[in-house]
């Protein structure tokens, strides 16, 4: 089998007394792109510093193609790792043509013209091979910051939050543009963000980190699908919360029974669900649709407010039997009154049942 371009393990690094990265683990498949992402200090950074050798872990090694590049002992200089790195503010060098931006960490020689040429191909700045950064446009000087990291062929790439500073349409262009280019390369990247949004879109795989911890790990569409707990579902979402109490393995509530295999009597537990999985239905003088098997006993409500966000509606309904909002992402072209009353059903396939704590 293929040894993982990039392996980490059992990683730990204290800033006073603080572990602030916390016994994490992971690997990178050569043309792989996983994306570290969590929310603001949770040690994403401090992560990837250590990759890089600019850091230096209390405990724990780096594997780079097999080989050791670090633990508490070895320590392959950061020049010796073959990463390239890619930060929001790594900055190209002003004086330097775009040019020579990227010709600067090869070594001297014939191929460097040509190496030079096919990566402003890539991506599509030849033709201002001779500009300078300042005439360059943010997103011009990402694309040849992204062309002089891959200029020396690094195995792999370390990325922290690259396209930060990028207003939003021209990042999604740049984003796309850049994992084609590095797919094409063959480079297994490491990235760094602290938005879901660019996760799932960038990512064949999610690490999710919390407080120095990665808590789940796997490709995005199970990481959004079946998340561990609360916080890792309402990282990527906003979501509806009830409250109910375990009896018998199951949870009575206004909208049915809900299971809660080996789950203590007595415990309390939390059903969530994100507004884009809240079914909708009529009134119909005063009653509701009749309970079915997935979607459960419908409880009724009346529309608080109703906003148009262009795609589609955001609707917060207030429920009958305890006054509580839910919220419920809906197409665009239903936009009910406030004041209309409606029943809402909570689809078993998509609800998640936590116990609290
Ligand atoms: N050199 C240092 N000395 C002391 N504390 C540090 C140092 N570097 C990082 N920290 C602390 O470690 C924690 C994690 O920082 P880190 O930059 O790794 O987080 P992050 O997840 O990348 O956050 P952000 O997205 O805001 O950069 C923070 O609380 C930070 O203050």
């Amino acid at each position: 089998m293929q040894a993982p371009r990039l392996e980490i393990k059992n990683i730990v690094k204290s800033f006073g007394g603080r572990r602030v990265v916390d016994d994490v683990s992971l690997h990178v498949m050569p043309g792989q792109v996983t994306c570290l992402l969590g929310p603001s200090g949770c040690g994403k950074s401090t992560t990837l510093r250590i990759i890089a050798g600019v850091e230096m872990q209390d405990t724990g090694t780096i594997h780079v193609d097999g080989q050791l590049v670090c633990d508490t002992i070895h320590r392959v200089p950061p020049e010796g790792r073959s990463i390239g790195l890619m930060f929001q503010d790594f900055a190209l060098f002003p004086h330097l043509s775009v040019g020579q931006n990227v010709a600067f960490g090869l070594k001297k020689g014939r191929d460097v013209g040509a190496r030079v040429q096919e990566l402003l191909n890539k991506v599509g700045m030849s033709r201002y091979i001779d500009d300078y950064p300042h005439q360059l446009s943010g997103g011009e000087q990402q694309r040849v910051a992204l062309a002089r990291a891959l200029a020396p062929r690094p195995r792999i790439m370390l990325m922290d939050e690259p396209f930060s500073g990028l207003d939003d349409r021209l990042r999604d262009d740049i984003r796309d543009e850049t994992l084609e280019v590095l797919k094409g390369e063959g480079t297994a990247v490491l990235l760094v963000t602290h938005e879901p949004g660019e996760a799932m879109r960038m990512a064949d795989e999610i690490a999710l980190m919390r407080d120095g911890e990665i808590v789940q790990q796997g490709a995005p569409y199970n990481i959004y699908n079946t998340p561990v707990d609360l916080k890792s579902a309402s990282f990527f979402s906003d979501i509806n919360v009830i409250r109910g109490e375990v009896k018998g393995a199951l949870t009575e509530t206004p909208f049915g029974q809900f299971l809660a295999p080996g789950v203590p009597d007595g415990t309390a537990v939390d059903i969530v669900i994100r507004p884009q999985h809240l079914k909708i239905d009529f009134d119909r003088g005063g009653r509701g649709p009749n309970p079915t098997s997935v979607d459960g006993t419908a409880a009724r409500c009346v529309v608080e407010r109703a906003r148009f966000i262009g795609a589609s509606s955001l609707v917060e309904f207030r429920m009958d039997h305890d006054g509580s909002v839910l919220k419920a992402t809906v197409p665009s072209v239903f936009l009910p009154k406030p004041g209309t009353p409606l029943w809402l059903m909570i689809r078993r396939d998509r609800c998640f049942v936590f116990p609290v704590g």
